[in-house]
């Protein structure tokens, strides 16, 4: 029988960058004065997210459908690797149940902003905000996150099969 249910995780980091324009969650930070690099607008927030989505579906990872070495992606709204993820996800015959994520970065503080990333993921998964999780940590100060160098990201995923 066919399993009615399946998680994954994802991870993902990137460094910070000058000039470049911070995305986390799909939600522009237009003061940071920093942005993360990366081929895409290096969301790393929403590419933990994707490969979490993958991974529970067993469909690989975010570079085996959106690889970096393709012009189409260069600076693309990682949103946009959400919707299709979700896509293909619903095209195999699951939903997604829930998703929870955190992010560790010493700046900026996620908190103020977290209600407005869940609205954007929810309506790129097509479920309720109640069903994604926010939620942010310091790393204390300590390692490459602790020096202020980048951000980094965890994200576990819930799918459920489309009959039950
Ligand atoms: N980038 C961040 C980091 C933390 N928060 C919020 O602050 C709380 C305390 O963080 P500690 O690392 O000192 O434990 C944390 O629970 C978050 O609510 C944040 O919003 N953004
Ligand atoms: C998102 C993709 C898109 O080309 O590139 P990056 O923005 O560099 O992000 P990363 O997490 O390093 O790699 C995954 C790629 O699929």
């Amino acid at each position: 029988m066919p399993p009615l249910f399946r998680i994954g995780h994802g991870y993902d980091i990137h460094p910070f960058a000058p000039g470049r324009p911070l995305w986390l969650g799909g939600v522009h930070f237009p003061d940071s004065p920093l942005g993360l690099a990366g081929h895409s607008d290096a969301d790393v927030l929403l590419h933990a997210l994707c490969d979490a989505l993958l991974g529970a579906a067993g469909l690989g990872d975010i570079g085996t459908y959106f690889p970096p070495s393709e012009l189409r992606h260069k600076d693309r709204p990682s949103i946009e690797f959400v919707t299709e993820v979700r896509a293909l996800l619903a095209e195999r015959g699951w939903r997604v149940g829930n998703v929870d994520i955190t992010v560790i970065a010493e700046t900026p503080k996620i908190g103020p902003r977290a209600d407005q990333m869940k609205a954007v993921i929810a309506a790129a998964l097509e479920v309720s905000v109640d069903a994604v999780g926010i939620k942010a940590t310091t790393n204390e100060g300590l390692g490459f996150v602790g020096r202020r160098e980048g951000i980094c990201a965890h994200a576990v995923a819930l799918l459920c099969a489309e009959s039950h």
